[in-house]
């Protein structure tokens, strides 16, 4: 027998699976605090998510920076990487479902008035995203550091930010006033900038980076609005129109935010191509 090629015989080098995983720490961070039974997927399928949305803001800050710097190709590689994380997502709903109303009521109580809305991570991906709304970091006054990094994200140009002036860079005119704005402020549809992706959309073979960018770009909206629907409907078919936790009106708060679209003129588009 090759005993030098069985793992079981083999000296150790490096870490282990466990450590290097830090497995240890990961599956000591799943605490119940209601003593039912379904707290336990609540708790795995929101730290999943936090994990996944991890990845996506690295992902994204990554490509955003791609962008700033001419590097598209990297960029929609990290992009495409993100849709497919989205779409894992996407898919949680589905097991969160399992949760019947009763059950769920059985551990709500235990929540306080913890909330999804003070999940730092999805802010920041909203904001990487161009959803800005500086009183969205207000509900982190009690986390100074969370603050901070939100307050940064905030301030610096989203993906939709850097796509516009990688238009700029090939010659569309986007207008100066969405190329050096107050980047902590909503960004505002231009119909000019509207020009500028019908002229990409309208002579794909001119440009064709710009095209697959648009494109990249329309599919993290797409998947970012199927989550939010997604919880929409859970939330719906899990506490029907109870107010929430985070003291919003609940599904109708849910509702209104999937009115927030991120690159507004991608869309508007459409309907002049
Ligand atoms: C049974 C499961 C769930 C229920 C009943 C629920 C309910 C709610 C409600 C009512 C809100 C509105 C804020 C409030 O007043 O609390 C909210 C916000 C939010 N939830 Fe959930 N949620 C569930 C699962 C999840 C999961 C798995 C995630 C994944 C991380 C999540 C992430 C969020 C986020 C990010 C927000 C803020 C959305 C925004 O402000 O646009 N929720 N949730
Ligand atoms: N807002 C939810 C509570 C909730 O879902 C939640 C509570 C603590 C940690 C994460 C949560 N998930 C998403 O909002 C509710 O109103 O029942």
């Amino acid at each position: 027998m090759d005993t030098q090629s069985d793992p079981a015989v083999a000296p150790a080098k490096g870490p282990s699976y466990a450590s290097y995983l830090r497995l240890d720490d990961l599956l000591a961070c799943q605490s119940p605090l209601s003593g039912t039974h379904d707290e336990m997927l609540f708790i795995v399928i929101h730290q999943a998510s936090e994990l996944w949305m991890k990845l996506c803001l690295h992902e994204l800050t990554a490509a955003r920076d791609a962008i700033a710097t001419s590097r598209l190709e990297p960029a929609f590689k990290m992009m495409a990487r993100v849709a497919r994380v989205q779409q894992q997502l996407i898919g949680s709903w589905e097991i969160l479902a399992t949760i019947t109303p009763a059950d769920y009521s059985a551990m709500r109580g235990k929540l306080g008035t913890s909330s999804g809305f003070q999940s730092h991570q999805y802010r920041a991906m909203e904001f990487l995203m161009g959803n800005k709304n500086a009183a969205m970091i207000d509900v982190f006054a009690d986390a100074p550091p969370t603050q901070a990094t939100l307050t940064d994200a905030l301030t610096q140009p989203s993906i939709y930010d850097e796509a516009l002036r990688a238009l700029a860079r090939a010659g569309l005119s986007v207008p100066e006033g969405r190329l050096t704005r107050d980047f902590s402020k909503p960004y505002v549809a231009s119909p000019q900038v509207e020009m500028c992706w019908r002229t990409v959309y309208a002579e794909p073979e001119r440009h064709w980076d710009l095209y697959e960018l648009a494109e990249k770009l329309v599919d993290l909206e797409y998947r970012f609005q199927l989550w939010r629907f997604g919880h929409l409907k859970t939330v719906e078919r899990v506490i029907g129109f109870k107010r929430g936790t985070g003291g919003t009106a609940g599904v109708p708060y849910l509702a209104r935010v999937i009115d927030q679209v991120f690159f507004p003129e991608l869309l508007t588009v459409r309907a002049v191509l």
